[in-house]
């Protein structure tokens, strides 16, 4: 059934890609007719765009009806997710079913995942869970956090430069929202363990996995493998290939592969990476429960900690990703990774339960 939505724009604040999929966003009317599985679904606009319904953003996310999902759809570096206000309880307020039917893209809000906004735990401001397109849940999300922040500085009124202990399945992350808007994360320590990542891989004689042989349908791979408290392979050369272009690669058809190898137990996220120079990679990614994505930031964090421990770059780097760089430096001092990007609001909706 076509529904009439008032959409919102956050036209303010363009990132790399901007908002190019939508329709031409300096034309765009006040009213876009489309068709949702979800028949009383509402869109309300947050921008300087003329509304039909002229609601604030703050009465937008302090509405209580309990019989519709309030959201705000967030991306960062277009990798995208919906959000969802969940200070109120420590349960998801909906199912890993219900997460994938949001995120399609056909017949739903379109999304990478859903995250939830909780009550921290063990002394944190708040709690992120995350579950990825496919329904599973992975342990932490780079690009997501970056929004969580944006969304909670939006929750709670805040300005200016400020930052939270977030509670994940990766330990305690830390983002701190900037001046400019962006958010820099520290993202912990890196886990390069075999056994912790988790790979059946054989490690060296530090129980690390770098610049290993994978055998992937064929093709001889070499990998290095990092846990930012999710599963990263690495990989910048094949036998094929000694420098990888990561433009001529068909990540639909071997990204699966590396996903659901015999040697990842608990799958993997997988960055092919180019080198361009000693603070500059090119990388694309297949992400676990999610496929291609424009953006993965702890897939960026964990490329700038293989490139180090090969040898092919330094510890502070642009990750170009096809959503747009990410800023990376893998600390000496503490050995903690940190993450500096955009996250973007697109817009607010309202779902019926
Ligand atoms: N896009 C995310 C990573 C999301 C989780 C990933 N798909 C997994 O299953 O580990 C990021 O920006 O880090």
């Amino acid at each position: 059934m076509a529904i009439t939505a008032t959409i919102s724009l956050s036209l303010t604040s363009p990132t790399h890609r901007s908002l190019l999929s939508l329709p031409s966003s300096r034309s765009i009317s006040t009213t876009l007719q489309r068709t949702f599985k979800y028949p009383n679904s509402r869109l309300i606009a947050n921008s300087s765009i003329k509304t039909h319904t002229p609601l604030k953003t703050n009465s937008f996310l302090h509405q209580q009806e309990s019989d519709f999902l309030h959201f705000a759809k967030f991306h960062g570096l277009g990798n995208d997710f919906v959000l969802i206000d969940n200070r109120d309880s420590s349960e998801p307020k909906i199912s890993s079913e219900k997460a994938v039917k949001l995120c399609d893209r056909n017949f739903g809000v379109g999304a990478d995942g859903v995250i939830f906004v909780l009550p921290g735990i063990n002394g944190t401001d708040y709690t992120m869970r995350i579950f990825n397109s496919d329904g599973s849940e992975p342990e932490m999300c780079g690009n997501g956090m970056r929004c969580f922040a944006k969304f909670v500085s939006q929750l709670e009124s805040l300005h200016g430069r400020h930052s939270f202990t977030i509670h994940t399945g990766a330990g305690r992350i830390v983002p701190e929202v900037l001046e400019d808007g962006n958010v820099r994360v520290d993202m912990g320590q890196p886990t390069l363990k075999a056994s912790d990542v988790p790979t059946k891989l054989s490690p060296n004689k530090d129980h690390a996995v770098v610049k290993s042989e994978i055998d992937v349908d064929g093709v001889i791979w070499n990998v290095t493998l990092v846990s930012m408290g999710n599963p990263h392979c690495v990989t910048f050369s094949s036998k094929e290939s000694q420098n990888l272009v990561v433009d001529e690669l068909k990540l639909a058809q071997i990204g699966p592969k590396f996903e659901h190898h015999e040697m990842f137990p608990a799958r993997t996220n997988t960055e092919f990476v180019q080198v361009l120079s000693n603070s500059h990679l090119k990388m694309r990614v297949w992400e676990r429960g999610a496929g291609a994505t424009l953006a993965c930031g702890t897939g960026a964090c964990a490329t700038v900690v293989a490139a180090v421990l090969e040898g092919r770059a330094g510890r502070n780097c642009t990750v170009d990703l096809p959503g747009g760089p990410l800023q990376i430096e893998w600390r000496e001092e503490d050995n903690h990774v940190y993450m500096t990007g955009s996250a973007d609001l697109v817009y607010y909706g309202s779902l019926p339960l």
